[in-house]
């Protein structure tokens, strides 16, 4: 019920962890803190928080908009919602070194995992997007450095992008990630490389952590989870896939519900009442509100209490007997 029990400091520890296994990390990207519950019931590995959905969410292209307050509350209602570390696009840090450092204890406090930095300029733009610019590399170090200071928890993981590749190359993208590993990032996120031997390169020059990032209609084809292994990958975010999924599937129902004058032709597609009440545990609720109901207090307790005037003023104080049971269906 209500949120997930495992602590951030424990979910950081768990990261730490699954990125050490050897194993390849899949966290795909919730739209909503019901889909972070859903990819968590699904044996995903982690959340992914994406700045592309978190600004579509709002109507809003993926240019720099959003603010810090906005994506920190958001991050924080999806990350309370899964005891799966959840990691969060931080794009350019939401200003200079100082606003970075400030963003690092604002998603610390908001229960993530970890979050990663990019060295684009502002207005940023999307990583597989054409025209891009990058900050030259003392700026991009400076981004970095002031992140992993400004954490308290070690564990927090600050992951550093490097958007350079799109601009000057897969080895200006290797030199700049070496140069970040040095400034402290504890993780590496190549932004839209073109093919395994690229992130291959990346893999042979660093001994951390690497991130693929497989977005649809970019500039990376999309690899499975075998062939990033393969090249030595620890974890793949699928940022969009569930926020396009799903809005496809909200396009479709729009245009039956128009033609065909009723949605019936598209319930079978649908998500059911009861799996969303599986979902959001309306049983738990539902026994916690019986087992309220039904409390009552010992006898020698209820007759010490009638003595009191407060209960005499205020029969309700009583505990009830009667179980009153909430009807899931309604
Ligand atoms: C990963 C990314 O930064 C995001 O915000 O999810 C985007 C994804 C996208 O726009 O498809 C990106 O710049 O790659
Ligand atoms: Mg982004």
């Amino acid at each position: 019920m209500l949120y997930a029990k495992t602590t951030a400091a424990q979910k950081r520890i768990d990261l730490r962890s699954k990125l050490n296994s050897g194993k390849l990390q899949q966290f795909p990207g919730a739209f909503n803190p019901l889909s972070a519950k859903l990819i968590q019931d699904k044996g995903f590995d982690g959340v992914y928080i994406s700045g592309a959905v978190l600004s579509a969410d709002l109507g809003l292209p993926d240019i720099g908009l959003t603010t810090l307050t906005e994506v920190a509350g958001r991050a924080k209602q999806i990350a309370r919602m899964t005891d799966l570390p959840a990691i969060v696009d931080a794009d350019t840090g939401f200003g200079e070194p100082m606003n970075v450092a400030r963003s690092v204890q604002e998603f610390e406090d908001a229960g993530l995992a970890g979050l990663h930095i990019e060295d684009q300029i502002n207005p940023k733009r999307c990583g597989h997007l054409d025209g891009k610019a990058v900050v030259d590399l003392n700026t991009a170090l400076k981004r970095i450095r002031a992140a992993a200071d400004a954490r308290r928890d070690e564990n927090f993981l600050i992951m550093a992008r490097t958007d350079v590749a799109a601009v000057e190359g897969t080895a200006a993208a290797v030199n700049r990630a070496k140069a970040l590993v040095d400034a402290g990032a504890d993780a590496i996120f190549p932004e839209a490389m073109h093919t395994l031997a690229d992130f291959e390169a990346i893999r042979n020059a660093v001994e951390v952590p690497i991130l693929a990032n497989m977005t649809e209609f970019g500039k990376s084809e999309l690899f499975t989870a075998e062939q990033l292994s393969g090249v030595g990958i620890n974890m793949v975010i699928y940022p969009v896939t569930l926020l396009r999924s799903a809005m496809g599937a909200a396009e479709r129902t729009l245009e039956t519900i128009r033609a065909a004058g009723t949605q019936q032709p598209a319930v079978a597609e649908m998500q059911t009442r009861a799996r969303l009440y599986e979902l959001v545990d309306y049983e738990g609720y539902n026994r916690f509100d019986s087992a309220v109901f039904n409390f009552s207090a010992p006898q020698q307790f209820v007759t010490q209490l009638e003595g009191q005037s407060d209960l005499k003023a205020n029969p309700n104080l009583k505990a009830n007997p009667d179980s009153k049971e909430s009807d899931i269906n309604g």
